[in-house]
C-alpha cells in the first residue's frame, strides 16, 4: 500500500465526515446562506495566503529542481487561480483584494494556519507534502462527490467554486502532492513517518472544522 493511501485510511472517518457537513452538503445543493457563504470566503482568502507560503517553503526544502519548480508553481497558482475566485465572490459584495485580506483569522482558521506554518518552518519537503495534502485531497474529493450527478446548473450560486475544485486542473494538484509523498517517504525513518501521520491527521481534522467554523460563523469569545 502508498504511504498517501496509509495516510487516508488512517483518516477515513474524517474524510467520510467532510462529505455530510451541513456546510457541504448545503453548498453542493446551493441552499446555503449567502452569509455563510460570504464569511467562509472572507476566512478562506486568508488561508490561501498562508497556503502560499507552505508550498514556497516546500519549494526551498525540495530536494530536486523539478520539485522546488513544481511546488513554486503551486504557490503562484494558490494566489492566481484559487484567489481569483475568491476574488470574483468579493467583487459582487463590493470587496476590493485588500479589503478581503483585512479580515481578521477567526479561531479555527488561525489554529489551522499555524499548524502548517510549524511543519513549513521546521519539516523536510516530504513532512510539507503531507501537512498541505488534505487541502488539495479534500477539496477535489468534495469537489467530485457534489458533481457527481454532473455539472450545476447555471443559475447555481456556487457553481464557480464546485466547477474549480471538481476540476481535473484540480485533481492534478493532488495527484502529483500523493505521488511525491509515496516517493520521498519510502526513504523517510519510522520517526518521521509518524510525524507525518500526525500531521495528516491533524490537517484533516482542521479541514473539518473549517467547514464547521463557517457553518457556524465563528468569532473569538473576547
Ligand atoms: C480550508 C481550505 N482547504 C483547502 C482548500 C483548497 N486549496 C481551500 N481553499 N481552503
Amino acid at each position: 500500500m502508498s504511504f498517501s493511501t496509509h495516510l487516508r485510511k488512517l483518516a477515513q472517518p474524517v474524510w467520510d465526515a467532510q462529505l455530510t457537513h451541513p456546510f457541504v452538503l448545503a453548498l453542493g445543493k446551493g441552499t446555503l446562506s449567502e452569509r455563510k457563504f460570504r464569511y467562509y470566503i472572507l476566512q478562506d482568502a486568508r488561508f490561501l495566503a498562508d497556503l502560499a507560503r507552505v508550498f514556497a517553503a516546500g519549494s526551498l526544502r525540495a530536494p530536486d529542481a523539478e520539485s522546488a519548480l513544481r511546488f513554486a508553481k503551486l504557490a503562484e497558482e494558490t494566489i492566481t487561480v484559487e484567489r481569483s475566485l475568491h476574488e470574483n465572490y468579493g467583487k459582487r459584495w463590493k470587496l476590493s483584494p485588500q479589503e478581503m485580506l483585512n479580515e481578521p483569522m477567526s479561531p479555527t482558521n488561525y489554529a489551522y494556519t499555524r499548524h502548517m506554518l510549524a511543519v513549513a518552518q521546521s519539516g523536510t519537503a516530504t513532512e510539507i507534502a503531507v501537512v498541505a495534502l488534505p487541502c488539495a485531497w479534500i477539496y477535489c474529493v468534495v469537489g467530485k462527490h457534489l458533481l457527481k450527478n454532473g455539472p450545476p446548473p447555471a443559475k447555481h450560486p456556487y457553481r464557480d467554486w464546485l466547477m474549480l475544485y471538481a476540476s481535473p486542473e484540480f485533481e492534478a494538484v493532488q495527484e502529483w502532492m500523493r505521488a511525491r509523498v509515496d516517493t520521498w517517504a519510502r526513504t523517510a525513518g519510522h520517526e518521521e513517518k509518524k510525524r507525518m501521520e500526525q500531521a495528516f491527521l491533524i490537517s484533516s481534522k482542521y479541514e473539518w472544522m473549517f467547514w464547521e467554523m463557517a457553518w457556524n460563523e465563528e468569532k473569538w469569545p473576547v
